[in-house]
């Protein structure tokens, strides 16, 4: 299964190698692996080639054997998305032939990672793409970008752990890339960088950064109850693995906090203001995912269809909006008229207005699809992609 790098090298005279290390195998990391597949072609004519070197999840490893020679085939790649998308463990690869690749087991992740980090961060290079929704990672990756190697990021963990690790991590702004952290897809980050790079000033951001909250709210107007559109969002992607962390607006404050830390605001996650739309009993100590879904949110279709409606008679909508300035950090439910730009929204579309001395009486707007697995590993391809630079060409 493992493919020697000469047979796809000699699709271009002189190919720009990327190895890639693959962390998190769920909706939106075998949506990545998908594309890093189909994309191959085009990739090949632009003269770059992504080696995928390994991928894990939280309980194994599976790794080409003679990196950085080797990779892990299109076809085993395929085969992983295949059983991760039917619940089985990446181990049972093994089971199906184990040709060109090992299998580690959960305690022995984090040595190999690091191991394989030292041994190519400063030589070929190798980057790093975290698909988890795991507050774990972060130290793992400040180790491996001290040792020379990339990081992309669909987690917006690492970038909302406490300001120390923030910085830590941004340190090596060269070497990191996470556009997909807000907005999914959208060029917010890039947008932001650009204008700051330019000398303009940004005085406030103002938005809707949901792809759940907004699909929610808007089928909330439809008349929808809210366990049945939570659900529904769950079963296009997108929410995170458990959607309380949307619902509580934890994943709208992470996303804010991103945002207020790239105008250089120094705050924590505890400075964000954030409105939770269900009760603290229903947390996760308190009740499982799918006792949430199936007994808790159902009480709560009434007070929401109520307070939809009550919106409606005055021709507004609701919306969960953050606003972002020099003072506040914030993000909860809005009334807002049902013909504004928010109020208008529909499915899991986001949109960003950004204030600025450029963008002063009319803000910058940024406004698309904000959530799902497609068009989030499309982001983190690009964002690989966009490291080119700062790796070799070979024959
Ligand atoms: N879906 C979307 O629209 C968007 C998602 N994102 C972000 O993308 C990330 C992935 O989301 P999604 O794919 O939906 O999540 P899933 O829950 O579907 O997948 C998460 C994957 O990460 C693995 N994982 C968890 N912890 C670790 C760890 N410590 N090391 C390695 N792997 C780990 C899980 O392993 P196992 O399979 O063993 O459980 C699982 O394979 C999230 O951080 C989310 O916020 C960002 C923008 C938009
Ligand atoms: N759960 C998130 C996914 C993207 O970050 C959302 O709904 O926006």
């Amino acid at each position: 299964m493992g493919d020697e790098p000469g047979k796809r090298a000699k699709m271009s005279k002189r190919m720009k190698i990327i190895p890639l290390l693959i962390m998190g195998c769920g909706g939106v990391g075998r949506q990545l692996i998908h594309h890093i597949v189909n994309t191959r072609e085009l990739h090949a004519s632009q003269g770059i080639h992504l080696r995928v070197l390994g991928v894990c999840d939280t309980q194994s490893l599976l790794m080409a054997t003679n990196v950085p020679e080797a990779e892990l085939s299109d076809e085993c790649l395929k085969n992983i998305c295949h059983l991760k998308s039917s619940g089985s463990p990446l181990s049972s690869l093994d089971s199906i032939g184990n040709d060109g690749f090992q299998v580690f087991a959960v305690h022995e992740i984090v040595i190999r990672l690091l191991d394989i980090a030292s041994s190519l961060g400063q030589s070929t290079g190798l980057a790093f793409v975290d698909c988890s929704a795991s507050d774990q990672t972060v130290e793992l990756l400040n180790k491996v970008l001290d040792l020379g190697c990339c990081v992309v990021l669909a987690n917006k963990k690492p970038l909302t752990a406490k300001i120390e690790l923030y910085e830590k991590i941004v340190s090596n702004r060269r070497r990191l890339r996470y556009e997909s952290t807000v907005g999914a897809g959208l060029p917010v980050i890039s947008t932001l960088n650009r204008l700051i790079a330019s000398g303009d000033t940004i005085q406030c951001i103002t938005g809707a950064l949901s792809g759940t909250l907004g699909y929610v709210m808007s089928e909330l107007q439809g008349g929808h109850p809210l366990s049945e559109v939570v659900q529904a969002a769950k079963i296009l992607g997108y929410t995170e693995p458990d959607p309380r962390d949307d619902l509580s607006g934890m994943d709208v404050a992470r996303k804010a906090l991103i945002l207020a830390r790239l105008l250089g605001r120094q705050i924590n996650l505890e400075n964000v203001e954030v409105e939770s739309l269900y009760p603290s009993e229903m947390g996760p100590d308190d009740m499982s995912v799918e006792d949430f879904l199936n007994k808790g949110l159902p009480t709560l279709d009434e007070a929401m269809e109520e307070r939809i409606k009550n919106a409606a008679s005055n021709d507004n909508a609701v919306r969960y909006v953050c606003t972002i300035d020099n003072s506040r950090c914030k993000v909860g439910l809005l009334e807002l008229p049902e013909n504004s730009p928010i109020g208008q929204l529909k499915g899991s579309d986001n949109l960003v207005e950004v204030y600025s001395r450029c963008y002063k009486a009319l803000p910058l707007v940024i406004q698309g699809a904000g959530a799902g697995n497609d068009t989030t590993a499309a982001g983190v391809l690009a964002d690989i992609v966009d490291l080119q630079d700062l790796f070799h060409s070979h024959d």
